[in-house]
């Protein structure tokens, strides 16, 4: 076929292809409107969920499965990422949160999992998205949970330990390359600027090429590459995107001390998704621990249930000094059936038990 023939016939499946993209749209109008009105008949106010994480992961999985090449599987996920983001959008004015400023890799996590054609809304700190979620100001929150290298995100369940009216809908998974980023070359550099889980990621790092910058903490990657474009002789811990953002150059890439560097993010809404059959949950207790055990006899009652556990962090209370709040993560949505039950007999050991949410197991 010669240059202006495949060009004519790409341009008859272009025309064919938006046909299709909007008669898609239509029917995604449909589907919001039949979530309306099963809300108006069960006599429940507010607005239906727009993003169903749930059925996501089933088109993913369909168009995967369908899909012949020469695209590769990735690349037809990504054009759908942008197909349903137009979904979404089109369905209603749905704005995300996230840990600012642009750049971060919260925002970057946030582009990953709802597309270009959403509003997203910068907030100074993770407690800030978690409190705008919670007030409705904004349909959706997203925060990093944890880091493959550096473990988990303190901030971030020091305010679950609040217990804010919020529930995990979904988790997002970030390959994470941090890099040092300033104006100046390396021998000139006496202040680093970054996020404390960013120099937890790059510690052995620093202490090997800078061992006598002075280290300060700020709210985000982002905002550090900020300051480190203001300020002189100073660096910051933060991504390539921060670096094109703040006009700064990359001095050092990929410098964090494990390979694979990913962070875990939760997406927040007010309510979770229904089970898909291979879904998480979070649990957050304390058990009395006068009592011998209480913490190994609540474990216990997973594994009577065969329910695996994926993650366990313990945070201080903040009640009572020494108690401690444990977080885990188990295997299974909360109204599966084993989940239920096991989750009614655990209680007997905890003092108190809140589910922060299920959601749909993503891979990594
Ligand atoms: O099935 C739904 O609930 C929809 O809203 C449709 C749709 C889609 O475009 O396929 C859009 C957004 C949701 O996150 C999931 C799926």
């Amino acid at each position: 076929m010669d240059l202006d023939a495949a060009r004519g016939k790409i341009s008859e499946v272009d025309r064919k292809l938006v046909e299709l993209l909007n008669e898609r749209a239509r029917l995604s109008l449909s589907v919001g409107a039949a979530k309306r009105q099963s809300l108006k008949e069960q006599g429940a106010s507010g607005e239906p969920e727009v993003y169903v994480p749930a059925q996501e992961k089933r088109v993913f999985e369909k168009v995967r499965g369908l899909n012949q090449g020469p695209l590769s599987a990735d690349s037809v996920c990504a054009i759908y990422r942008e197909i349903m983001s137009a979904s979404i959008s089109l369905q209603s004015d749905v704005s995300v949160g996230y840990l600012g400023p642009p750049g971060t890799f919260s925002h970057q996590a946030a582009i990953k999992r709802f597309g270009d054609s959403l509003a997203y809304v910068p907030y100074p700190k993770i407690e800030d998205v978690i409190a705008a979620t919670e007030k409705e100001e904004i349909t959706y929150g997203l925060v990093p949970i944890e880091n493959s290298t550096f473990g988990a995100v303190v901030q971030t369940l020091d305010v679950f330990v609040n217990q804010p009216r919020v529930r995990i809908r979904a988790e997002v998974y970030l390959p994470v390359t941090q890099s040092l980023l300033s104006r100046y070359q390396l021998s000139a550099i006496r202040k680093v600027y970054s996020h404390p889980q960013a120099f937890g990621q790059s510690r052995q790092w620093l202490d090997q090429n800078l061992p006598n910058a002075s280290r300060i903490d700020v709210a985000s990657t982002a905002k550090a590459a900020e300051l480190a474009a203001a300020e002189n002789y100073t660096a910051a811990i933060s991504s390539e995107v921060c670096a094109s953002i703040y006009n700064l150059d990359v001095l050092a890439k990929d410098i964090t001390s494990t390979k694979d560097n990913t962070t875990r993010f939760f997406v927040l809404g007010q309510s979770s998704d229904t089970p898909t059959g291979d879904d998480k949950s979070l649990l957050m207790f304390t058990v009395d621990h006068r009592q011998p055990g209480a913490l190994c006899s609540a474990l216990d009652v997973f594994a009577k249930y065969k329910i695996n556990q994926t993650a366990i962090n313990s945070r201080p209370s903040l009640q009572r000094q020494w108690h401690y709040m444990f977080f885990v993560e188990i295997a299974g949505h909360e109204l599966d059936e084993c989940v239920a039950r096991a989750l009614t007999e655990i209680k007997e050991y905890c003092l108190d038990l809140v589910v922060l949410g299920s959601y749909p197991r993503q891979a990594y």
